[in-house]
């Protein structure tokens, strides 16, 4: 999946700092708002270099086959974690691609472990990718390759804001 002309790239120098929290992009965002009224309230976690970690607790809504998490559910969380992680070249993205190798059944009341990893860019696109364990990471349950576009934010979604769905916090702002 990686292009041959695929580039390094560098962590920014005010990126947010290593075991700190990655500032959540809305409080209304399904994968990681705190005020969603489903969601996923994933806590992406700034490792160090352009790294990132996460955690999710399987909980029984998010099942699919019985007793197992569902795979969308999973894909939606890799998702928001490597979606995160261009945050740390402070620049925001969208998803272009998404591939899931699904390796084991996740049971439900589980903790998910995510480790994501920015592998490197080519003009606006950036390449990542994240594996997924139980609390031993040498037993990976899902691995996942993601390949984000970076946007201009006001530009992307100029179209779409008027739809958009606050917090009661916000006023409606
Ligand atoms: C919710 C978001 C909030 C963001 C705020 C802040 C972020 C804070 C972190 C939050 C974490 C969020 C994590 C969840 C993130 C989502 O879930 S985002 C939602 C799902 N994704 C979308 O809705 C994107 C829909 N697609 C699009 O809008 C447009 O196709 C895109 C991706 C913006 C690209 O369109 P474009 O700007 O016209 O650019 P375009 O020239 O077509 O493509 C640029 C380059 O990418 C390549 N490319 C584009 N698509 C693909 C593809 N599918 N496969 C391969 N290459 C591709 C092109 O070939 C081109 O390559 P080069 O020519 O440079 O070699």
């Amino acid at each position: 999946m990686l292009p041959a002309d695929i580039e390094p790239v560098i962590r920014d120098p005010k990126a947010t700092p290593p075991g700190h929290r990655i500032d959540l992009h809305h409080s209304m965002c399904f994968g990681c708002g705190s005020e969603a009224p489903v969601g996923l309230r994933i806590e992406v976690i700034a490792g160090e270099g352009l790294t990132v970690t996460a955690a999710m607790k399987v909980e029984d809504w998010m099942q699919g086959g019985p007793g197992v998490i569902h795979g969308g559910v999973l894909s939606a969380a890799f998702d928001e974690v490597m979606g995160t992680s261009p945050l740390l070249l402070r620049k925001p993205v969208v998803t272009g691609h998404l591939e899931i190798d699904y390796a084991k059944p996740i049971p439900l009341g589980s903790t998910v472990h995510f480790t994501g990893e920015i592998l490197g860019g080519v003009r606006r696109k950036v390449y990542t990718r994240c594996v997924a364990h139980l609390g031993d990471p040498a037993n990976p349950v899902a691995a996942a390759h993601a390949l984000f576009i970076a946007i201009d934010l006001e530009k992307h979604f100029s179209g779409y804001r008027e739809r958009a769905v606050h917090s009661q916090h916000q006023n409606g702002a």
